[in-house]
């Protein structure tokens, strides 16, 4: 069955009505973020913040009827509301609770702990990172789930041998593909790679949410994030909204690098997230050769700027074509050679993800937040 276009949507956005006005939501400017991907449709409405819980009907609403249509697999609509000027979501003193109305959505239930794996610039290995650690976790036991948010280059579906394939959908659920021994959720699973979109703020709220609230997860010890890299407004919101238990975030060692790590931690501690710690990739390389271990940039760098900004420095990986190949062909190392020395490098660092989140209890079990409007 074809999928409807987007002005079919907005048609139908179009027959509902704001109890208030009586108006409906396109003639009010409310629908401000549309996608249409191959029956999964987001939709994000731009509304007065007071009134966020008032209109959850029309959400409701508005999801049903999209959902309603021919060809639509999944629907999607969030509020959403334009930033009060100043405000500073998140910041400290404010707390990660909220006021609108349906943020328990936001953590899917059956998840025990949440981390996210972060970086503050793009191509630093944040998801070859990502990877690993999860499979680590697997290597130890746990029940792993990984959810790719890099909306801007989604990179799970390849990196675990799932490129091309879709999710199946079920009783409305949308059900995670199954990866090397754990389940592997990607925003890429829903798009073409040649198809790039062109993401609004709302619309990577609204698609993010509905992997999490959509996704029929079970029963997870953890959860890996791949985060968007970078340290703007979605990765903040992000930040704020998911209950992440922690934050392991991503460097290469040279100094631009250090510094956008920094902005990362930095953005995690205003939204009152523990970061885990700094892992330095491409921090040297070994000549598979020789065995000649050149310091390609000037290594260390991470573990300084860790101990100086008071985060534990979780390991240091190096620049390693082994690395590159296994991520690229589909089995992270950690799965592909897992006793290599790689491997052993990041079951370190699951190991002491691990000891962080079983030993900080309340820092590992945070109040699932409430969506608030920012
Ligand atoms: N330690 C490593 N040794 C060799 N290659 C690596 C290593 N880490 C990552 N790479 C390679 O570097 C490239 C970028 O890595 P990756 O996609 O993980 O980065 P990223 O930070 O997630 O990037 P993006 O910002 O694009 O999402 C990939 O080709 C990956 O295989």
């Amino acid at each position: 069955m074809a999928t409807p276009s987007r002005d079919d949507v907005i048609a139908t956005l179009s027959r509902l009505s704001d109890p208030e006005s009586g108006r409906d939501p396109v003639a009010l400017g409310w629908v401000q973020g549309l996608a249409v991907q191959e029956g999964h449709v987001t939709v994000a409405l731009e509304v007065p913040p007071e009134r966020g819980a008032a209109l959850e009907p029309l959400r409701e609403a508005a999801e049903k009827a999209v959902h309603a249509m021919p060809g639509v697999l999944t629907a999607t609509v969030v509020l959403t509301a334009p930033r009060a000027q100043g405000a500073q979501p998140g910041a400290s003193g404010q707390p990660r609770q909220g006021t609108a109305g349906r943020a328990q959505s936001i953590a899917p239930p059956g998840v025990r702990h949440i981390i996210a794996v972060a970086s503050g610039k793009g191509g630093v290995g944040k998801s070859t990172t990502a990877a690993n650690l999860a499979m680590a976790l697997v290597a130890r036991g746990k029940r792993v789930g990984v959810f790719d948010a890099d909306i801007y280059g989604p990179s799970m579906p390849r990196m675990f041998g799932l490129a091309g394939q879709r999710p199946m959908v079920a009783d409305d659920r949308i059900l995670p593909l199954d990866g090397p021994g754990l389940k592997v959720m990607s925003i890429g699973f829903m798009m073409n790679e040649e198809d790039p979109v062109v993401w609004r703020g709302p619309m990577v709220m609204g698609a993010l949410e509905q992997m999490l609230r959509d996704v029929e997860w079970g029963e997870l010890d953890v959860m890996v994030v791949d985060m968007p890299p970078g340290t703007g407004d979605t990765q903040l919101t992000m930040s704020q909204r998911v209950p992440l238990a922690g934050a392991v975030i991503v460097s290469t060692p040279q100094d631009i690098a250090l510094l956008d790590a920094r902005k990362g931690l930095n953005m995690f501690r205003r939204v009152d997230v523990p970061v885990f710690g700094i892992v330095e990739n491409m921090s040297y390389y070994v000549c598979p050769n020789c065995g000649h271990r050149e310091e390609v940039f000037a290594h260390g760098g991470a573990e300084a700027a860790a101990s100086e900004m008071g985060c534990p420095f979780l390991g240091a990986i190096p620049l390693d074509i082994a690395i590159r190949r296994n991520a690229d062909e589909g089995t992270p190392i950690v799965a592909a050679e897992p006793d290599s020395a790689h491997a052993q490098a990041y079951l370190a660092i699951a190991d002491a993800v691990l000891a962080q989140l079983e030993g900080g209890s309340d820092a590992a079990h945070p109040a699932a937040p409430t969506i608030r409007f920012t």
